[in-house]
């Protein structure tokens, strides 16, 4: 992405603070001017436009935790419920060591750290250059500007050979998180699928390593006055996603039609249900939309290990056995069709549409 032009205007009078000349930021503040002179809003416009559930947003909210070290069999019925009332929970004995995550968060600030012009214009180790995102490319209205930085890796089914370089050791540690991760993902995944199970092929198990990716976030300080979203408001197009954060805060999920921040917990692992598995259990499970508000005082940084099945995996509603046998809600599709789709939606109209393009209609709530 080509960073917007900065654009003088009486309306800039809402900035308080530059970030962009710390050399390793993208240049997030002259597009959020640019945004803001395009979109011709003054400042208490623009004040009401982003903070408008703000009293809303303060309510915070300690999601679920589940300690996984009771066992499968123990904790079933606690992540079955978890899923299906808050699509969100947190997960404890996880499995993912906290040295390793430790690890992680040390070598993703030094891979942040490095100037924006080369993050921007070199691959990072072998990845590929489009992993590196910043802001968000299609925004043009303030309300679709995401103030972070990533890298989305796509991961492989094999593991580089180790060697002793700082460049490797990164590696290493993204390989084994992605690992440590991923098992953790399809035993969860596999978890909630079991009630619903057919006798078709287990959609679990098209999710393997080399479908899946890992994406490092860095949310920088905010200078904008009337803030920012750190990332706005989505669900996630996965079958399942493990979030870990450090102790900054600011993610928080929709809950019918407040916000609630969610208490950070950098010791426990964020676990939500994606699109995918909302309509793979034919809404038994929740995809619910969640967003992240930048701070104005501090950075923060948080990684999140998407479980994606292959693209020709074909996501079909599940009844449950049991059940009085309630007409599917979504027409069946492919992963690769959803992404496509989504993508066109993006394209045409700047936003994602996600499942309402599915949902038979008529078959439950929007
Ligand atoms: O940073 C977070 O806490 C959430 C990240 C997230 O929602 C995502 O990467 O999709
Ligand atoms: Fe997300």
């Amino acid at each position: 992405m080509q960073a917007a032009s900065a654009t003088s205007s009486s309306s800039t009078a809402a900035i308080m603070n530059e970030n962009d000349d710390d050399d390793s930021n993208p240049p997030l503040m002259a597009t959020y001017k640019h945004l803001l002179a395009e979109s011709r809003l003054d400042a208490d416009d623009r004040t009401t436009t982003m903070m408008d559930d703000d009293h809303h947003s303060r309510r915070c909210v300690v999601l679920p935790v589940i300690d996984l070290q009771h066992g499968e069999e123990q904790c079933r019925a606690a992540i079955v419920r978890a899923a299906s009332e808050w699509g969100f929970f947190q997960v404890t004995n996880h499995g993912v060591p906290q040295a390793l995550l430790d690890e992680l968060h040390d070598a993703q600030v030094a891979v942040f750290r490095r100037p924006f012009k080369l993050k921007e214009r070199e691959p990072l180790l072998d990845f590929s250059p489009e992993s590196y995102r910043w802001g968000t490319p299609t925004a043009t209205r303030l309300e679709q500007l995401s103030w972070s930085e990533a890298y989305h890796i796509p991961l492989t089914g094999t593991t580089p050979p180790a060697t002793s370089s700082s460049g490797d050791k990164t590696r290493l540690v993204i390989e084994d998180v992605s690992t440590a991760m991923s098992e953790l993902a399809q035993k969860l995944a596999g978890i909630l699928v079991a009630d619903l199970r057919g006798d078709e092929e287990n959609v679990v198990s098209r999710c393997t390593r080399s479908t899946c990716f890992l994406r490092l976030n860095r949310y920088p300080p905010c200078g904008a006055a009337g803030g920012a979203f750190g990332l706005c408001p989505h669900t996630d197009s996965d079958f399942l996603t493990i979030v870990h954060q450090d102790g900054v805060g600011g993610l928080q999920i929709r809950n019918d039609e407040r916000w609630l921040a969610v208490e950070p917990n950098p010791g426990a692992l964020i676990v939500n249900v994606g699109d995918l598995l909302q309509a793979w259990s034919n809404d038994r499970y929740r995809s619910v939309e969640h967003r992240v508000m930048a701070s104005a005082a501090s950075e923060r940084f948080s990684v999140a290990f998407f479980l994606c099945p292959a693209d020709d995996a074909l996501i079909r509603p599940r009844i449950s056995a049991g059940g009085d046998r309630p007409a599917p809600r979504y027409k069946s599709f492919t992963f690769g069709e959803y992404r496509n789709q989504i993508r066109e939606d993006v394209r045409l109209t700047g936003r994602k549409m996600g499942l309402q393009r599915f949902r038979i209609q008529g078959e439950g709530p929007l």
